[in-house]
């Protein structure tokens, strides 16, 4: 960006309050894109209210950012029930398990994020709450303990996973609706990133706003956060509305190239490349040489990577393709 900073005399966007909550559409006819995924949604949340009784438990799953946790809250609110938002890994004993559903009201939703990071002893607590509604707690030890059963009111449990693989059978199998968000085409992100920009009251135009949806990794969480840095660049150079060359030059700041990709997404592809002749190379070695976690390499930036056809999964490791041999080449950054 080589303009010279103007003085903000003219600044018509609001200040920062747009917090992700309000951000998150509030019913499903306001949710955009994952349409199968949607008019599913709609039949079974429809049917239950018809029956009167509780939607089954649900299970979500998907790359991150991709609206699990907007989706959990929206059959909530379609539901009429109060939502309560846990973390799998958060939960560490049975007694947390056990003492969260024994406050728990009929038809409430039970949202647990990262479910399949959920210990072994908290997820055994919840296979009769799904299946009966019933907690079967052992009170005593040796030959004296006697189990108690209370029974608990009809409830809906939403697990929300990027890893739905690493979910145990028994648990997997006791969910009755199971989801899978992909990533979002242009057109349905670029819908996100105007209603984003109009609850933020930012002004945009189409062009712009289609460029942030290309740069997004067909992802709403990182559409709305560069939405968010094309603002501050906006509001630092003195622009009234954001438009196209706007949304590219602090893109260009950012690092965020034109397919979306980022430094991290060159380093990963360029250490294949450079220290592996391209690979096959194992999960393990690839974080440690990038300074990752294993998780978030796998998690956050493979699933993208892979999608365009830059990266490879194979049962010897990963391997770039020859696009991504092409597009590393063809990069002067790093
Ligand atoms: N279909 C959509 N329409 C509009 N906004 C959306 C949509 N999906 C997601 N968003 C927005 O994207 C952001 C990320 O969504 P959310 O937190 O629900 O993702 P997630 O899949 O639960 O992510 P994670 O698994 O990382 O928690 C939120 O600000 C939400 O408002």
């Amino acid at each position: 960006m080589n303009d010279t900073p103007k003085p903000n005399d003219f600044i018509p966007f609001l200040k920062d309050n747009d917090d992700d909550t309000s951000l998150r559409p509030k019913r499903l006819s306001e949710f955009i894109g994952q349409d199968k995924v949607r008019a599913n949604l709609n039949v079974f949340i429809q049917a239950s209210l018809a029956r009167d009784e509780s939607l089954d438990h649900v299970i979500l799953y998907g790359p991150p950012g991709l609206g699990k946790t907007t989706l959990a809250s929206i059959i909530a609110n379609e539901m009429n029930a109060a939502i309560r938002y846990l973390s799998g890994p958060s939960l560490t004993r049975s007694g947390d398990v056990a003492s969260i559903l024994t406050t728990i009201s009929d038809r409430d939703v039970l949202f647990i994020d990262e479910v399949h990071r959920l210990p072994r002893v908290c997820e055994e607590i919840l296979y009769g709450a799904m299946e009966d509604f019933a907690l079967d707690i052992l009170i005593g030890k040796g030959p004296g303990a006697r189990s108690v059963r209370i029974n608990l009111p009809p409830f809906t449990l939403i697990g929300a996973t990027t890893r739905i693989s690493l979910l145990s059978a028994p648990l997997r199998n006791r969910f009755g609706i199971i989801e899978k968000l992909d990533f979002y085409n242009q057109g349905d992100l670029s819908a996100i990133v105007l209603r984003s920009a109009s609850v933020m009251n930012i002004p945009i135009n189409q062009d712009a706003s289609d460029e942030v949806a290309r740069r997004s990794r067909g992802t709403p969480r990182i559409a709305n956060r560069i939405l968010k840095r094309v603002r501050d660049f906006a509001q630092y150079y003195g622009k009234s509305t954001i438009d196209k060359q706007l949304v590219r030059d602090a893109l260009e700041c950012l690092e965020i190239d034109d397919m979306g990709l980022n430094r991290m997404d060159r380093n990963l592809l360029k250490i294949l490349m450079d220290h592996y002749h391209g690979g096959p190379v194992g999960i393990n070695n690839l974080a440690t040489m990038l300074g990752e976690d294993t998780a978030t390499v796998e998690e956050v930036y493979e699933p993208f990577l892979i999608k365009v056809g830059l990266l490879i999964r194979t049962p010897r490791g990963r391997m770039i393709t020859p696009q991504g041999h092409q597009y590393i080449k063809g990069k002067k950054l790093l």
